[in-house]
């Protein structure tokens, strides 16, 4: 069971805030100690026997008591909604694929990691066909179930360690997070597969897919660029087809 809550409690301000606010109970106590307060409050409320000043005691318990249980209540739906609207934020809201703006920060993150285990990945790009004539032809409503479509077939026919990305428009950013014969018939796979199948037959779409090793150390910008460029190689080939660069493979 998840308990999102439970993450808005590590957050800096949150921790901050009960520091302080331990900090100054703590300095209160002492303060009391000094000038005996509950002793003076004592003798005053025994001075005013009429006014019940003895029952503010067992009240300010309950107050403290409904004080926590009313804040923890908040803070677990502060927490739910945070983690609602982070994962949101990170999200494709046609695909509920990872978006660009979240996959560039995932990118980063591999990149840190590739250094510290010193592992190359494998850069898939993979763009649509004539996807504004599909648009045309069909209309952009089946236009977005070509595109939704796109996004489940690429996560069944992918290893669940991909990092799958909606890049732009029709175009997918893959990462694969390990190198090896196989994950180099992965795209040829993907692109055959794509071939007249995803939605029937009554919207033949193709796709043509690029992709180019990230190795160790290179920059993410120079491994975008050759990904794009063995993509562009691809559809400049004529399209429905994959186009490599970096791999030491022929296509
Ligand atoms: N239905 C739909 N269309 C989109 C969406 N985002 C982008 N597009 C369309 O995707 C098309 C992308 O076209 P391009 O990448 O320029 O080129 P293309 O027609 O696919 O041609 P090639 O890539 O050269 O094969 C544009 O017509 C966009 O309007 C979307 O969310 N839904």
């Amino acid at each position: 069971m998840t308990m999102p809550h439970l993450e808005y409690f590590n957050r800096p301000s949150l921790l901050k805030d009960t520091f302080v606010l331990l900090i100054v109970n703590l300095f209160l106590l002492l303060l009391f100690i000094n000038f005996d307060v509950l002793e003076w409050a004592y003798q005053f409320s025994r001075q005013h026997e009429a006014w019940e000043l003895d029952e503010i005691i067992p009240l300010g318990v309950s107050l403290a008591i409904s004080l926590v249980i009313f804040s923890y209540r908040r803070i677990v739906e502060l927490g739910e909604l945070t983690h609602t609207f982070e994962r949101l934020s990170m999200r494709d809201p046609l695909t509920n694929l990872l978006n660009r703006r979240a996959g560039q920060v995932k990118l980063i993150s591999y990149q840190q990691k590739a250094k510290a285990n010193n592992n190359n990945y494998l850069l898939i790009q993979m763009d649509l066909d004539q996807f504004s004539k599909v648009n045309r032809l069909y209309g952009t409503n089946i236009g977005d179930e070509i595109l939704i479509a796109t996004a489940r077939f690429l996560e069944q026919s992918l290893p669940e360690t991909s990092l799958i990305i909606r890049w732009l428009d029709d175009k997918f950013l893959i990462l694969l997070p390990y190198i090896s014969e196989e994950s180099f018939e992965l795209p040829h796979k993907l692109c055959t597969r794509f071939d007249g199948q995803l939605l029937g037959r009554s919207y033949p779409v193709t796709c043509s897919i690029g992709i180019s090793v990230w190795s160790v150390g290179e920059d993410l910008d120079d491994a975008l660029y050759n990904v794009e460029e063995a993509l562009i190689g691809a559809k400049q080939a004529g399209g429905n087809r994959v186009n490599s660069i970096n791999t030491g493979k022929t296509a």
